[in-house]
């Protein structure tokens, strides 16, 4: 599904992932772990730019429309595959089909209540998973998220971490937190000193083999 072979990254001439091999299989659960500027977020450009289409993103930035409602920016999230009139429609007037779909997603990330507010009205959080409901909606059976649940308490992101599994074959996710990624992925990659330190199934992993991680490299 997502194949790297002796990949080197970097930006303006400086390598930030050294000589990077892996590949990725239909059905794995991902985590990319290590301490921030690691390239957890370069790593996910690379793969993601190979499944473009397949793709669900949900970046760091939540990137939502201020003025507009949760419910629109959810929208947006299809807005390329859906003809111009169409999306034109529904920022004046929402159609049935996309208000039955968005109202049980937002129920399912606990925001019934923020549907119809401005995303410049809500929380920290809440924009996070209005950006979470906007990647679901693409309805893509890849989902990558770049510290998704990252601004949200730990129960919280449980949950949400457990329906992005229910509705996604295959995930990629940078992760901060690293009993998260070990309860809710496969493998678990450790991104250290600008090369993959670690590439292991989750199950043959525990936390403090993980948190070796953030100590300097
Ligand atoms: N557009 C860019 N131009 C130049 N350097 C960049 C760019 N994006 C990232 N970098 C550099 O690449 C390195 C890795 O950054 P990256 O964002 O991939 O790390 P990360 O592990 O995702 O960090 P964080 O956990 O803080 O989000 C950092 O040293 C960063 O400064």
């Amino acid at each position: 599904m997502f194949r790297l072979q002796h990949h080197s990254v970097g930006y303006a001439g400086k390598t930030i992932l050294h000589e990077l091999s892996l590949d990725i299989q239909p059905g794995e659960r991902v985590a990319l772990l290590g301490k921030s500027g690691s390239g957890k977020s370069t790593l996910l450009r690379q793969l993601r730019a190979q499944q473009a289409d397949k793709v669900a993103w949900c970046p760091q930035q939540p990137g939502l429309v201020p003025m507009l409602s949760a419910f629109h920016n959810i929208y947006m999230g299809r807005l390329a595959s859906q003809p111009f009139w169409y999306n034109l429609t529904n920022l004046v007037r929402p159609q049935a089909k996309p208000k039955a779909e968005i109202t049980e997603l937002v129920a399912s990330l606990g925001l019934s209540e923020q549907l119809w507010q401005p995303a410049e009205r809500l929380s920290g959080g809440q924009q996070s998973r209005v950006s979470l409901g906007r990647a679901l909606y693409q309805q893509r059976p890849i989902f990558m998220g770049d510290e998704p649940v990252s601004a949200l308490d730990e129960r919280q992101a449980d949950a949400l971490l457990q329906l992005l599994c229910a509705r996604h074959h295959t995930l990629v996710l940078a992760l901060h937190n690293v009993e998260q990624a070990l309860a809710h992925c496969t493998r678990i990659i450790g991104l250290a000193g600008g090369r993959v330190l670690l590439d292991a199934p989750a199950h043959t992993l525990n936390a403090a083999e993980l948190n070796a991680l953030y100590l300097s490299h």
